[in-house]
């Protein structure tokens, strides 16, 4: 069986990488199946340093290569914010509902036009003895008025998508791997995948 680490302890990424990756025949591990792994400080000031940082840290822990995502949410309204601090915008409990409702409190009265934003990913590739592959993608929508649809995770409910006319949330899984952030990342790693998984018995 073909398998790839991806070194995140966040369901919703995890869920995305298995739907992803299981037409490639490959079997995801994220660390929410290896509990007693480290945590990795995101000390980086950009989405590619801190994926950097979390992908090295855990090829060392587990002596192979892992692939590591470091994502978030760039407002233009904002300055750009959350940005890198996108998990914990409104507090170290990482709460989705919470982080919500701030962004849309900071942008009350802001009109639809201005309300511009994109998701972002950073995806690296790191393994013992080799240098760090880091491969970026965005993509672009509007912050809704108020949450919509239960699919996805994080920002997903207030994530309009003006080509699909719903929010992100509102997208099936198969919809949302289609155009978003981590499946265009991801398709820039394509050359690169032989290398990158491992095979196991
Ligand atoms: O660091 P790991 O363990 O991977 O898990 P995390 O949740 O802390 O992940 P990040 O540090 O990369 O922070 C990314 C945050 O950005 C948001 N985010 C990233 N991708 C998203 C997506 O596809 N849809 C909605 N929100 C997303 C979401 O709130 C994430 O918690
Ligand atoms: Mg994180």
């Amino acid at each position: 069986m073909k398998q790839v680490i991806i070194a995140t302890k966040n369901a919703g990424k995890t869920r995305e990488f298995q739907a992803l990756l299981a037409k490639k025949g490959v079997e995801v591990k994220s660390l929410l199946d290896f509990p007693d792994c480290p945590d990795v400080e995101e000390t980086g000031s950009t989405f590619a340093e801190n994926a950097i940082l979390k992908a090295e840290a855990m090829a060392r822990y587990f002596h192979t290569t892992v692939i590591a995502d470091d994502s978030g949410l760039a407002i233009d309204a904002l300055h750009g914010r959350p940005g890198v601090y996108s998990a914990r915008y409104a507090g170290e409990e990482k709460d989705d509902q919470k982080n919500i409702a701030k962004v849309l409190e900071e942008l009350k009265g802001v009109p639809l036009e201005k309300r511009t934003a994109r998701f972002h990913c950073a995806l690296a590739v790191a393994a013992p003895g080799r240098r760090t592959a880091v491969v970026e993608a965005t993509c672009e929508g509007y912050i809704a008025e108020e949450p919509k649809g239960e699919n996805g995770f994080g920002y997903d409910p207030i994530f309009y998508v003006p080509q699909k006319g719903k929010t992100m949330a509102e997208l099936s899984k198969e919809e949302k791997n289609q155009i978003s952030h981590r499946a265009k990342a991801l398709a820039k790693l394509e050359e690169q995948w032989d290398e990158i998984i491992n095979d196991k018995e």
